[in-house]
């Protein structure tokens, strides 16, 4: 049992802490390679690890240029290079428990860690596929967790034709792309003119893909 003072402080909140993964993932084959696993409700106390992330990653907008004017990338971003320190324990319990269950199968382990905070509805990332280093030729794995409100992220195969698939990502859902899923097809998180609260997601890598 936790002492009194402590649980009037966590009122309210889950202790954050990860569920267990095995039987509970569902994968969906998508077509020419490309497969998508969910586990809806991985992360526990989803709301707490928001709120610890929102406040303690120090979160940067990117640049871009766009008709000739430099813009901001309309989303925040903070990137954990494969030697860089986790902002919060338990994102390296979660890299461990991805590495466990999808080691053999990816052949290597996840290595850095990508952070995304989309402050309302008008934060967004456009159609792409994560194509930068060797998933531009190789199949690989991305594995998302998504905290705070829900947002859809979109998957459609890369140069259309076939389904568009949406998914509704929070609260400590986790989605993995595997295969060729980068490569093949494409995902986005579109903008919604609904009012909704922030999302962060974390997105953990294998080295050298972005
Ligand atoms: O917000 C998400 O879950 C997707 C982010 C994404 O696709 C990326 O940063 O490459
Ligand atoms: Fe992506």
């Amino acid at each position: 049992m936790r002492p009194a003072l402590q649980a009037s402080l966590f009122d309210g909140f889950d202790d954050v802490g990860l569920n267990d993964l095995g039987e509970s993932v569902r994968r969906v084959t998508l077509t020419r390679g490309a497969w998508i696993d969910l586990r809806p409700g991985w992360m526990r106390g989803a709301d707490e690890l928001f709120e610890r992330l929102r406040e303690v990653v120090p979160w940067y907008a990117e640049k871009r240029e766009m008709y000739e004017r430099v813009v901001d990338v309309p989303r925040l971003l903070c990137f954990y290079d494969e030697n860089a320190a986790l902002p919060d324990p338990v994102l390296g319990q979660a890299k461990a428990a991805l590495d466990a269950h999808y080691g053999e199968e990816l052949g290597e382990a996840f290595r850095t860690a990508g952070l995304c905070l989309y402050r309302d509805g008008r934060d967004s990332v456009a159609w792409h596929g994560d194509r930068i280093g060797r998933s531009r030729t190789e199949d690989t794995m991305v594995a998302i967790i998504s905290l705070g409100e829900p947002r859809s992220l979109m998957l459609r195969q890369r140069g259309g034709g076939g389904e568009t698939i949406r998914q509704t990502l929070g609260h400590g859902d986790l989605i993995v792309m595997g295969g060729s899923c980068q490569r093949t097809w494409e995902h986005c998180v579109p903008k919604t003119a609904r009012p909704v609260g922030p999302r962060i997601s974390v997105q953990f890598r294998p080295f050298g893909v972005r």
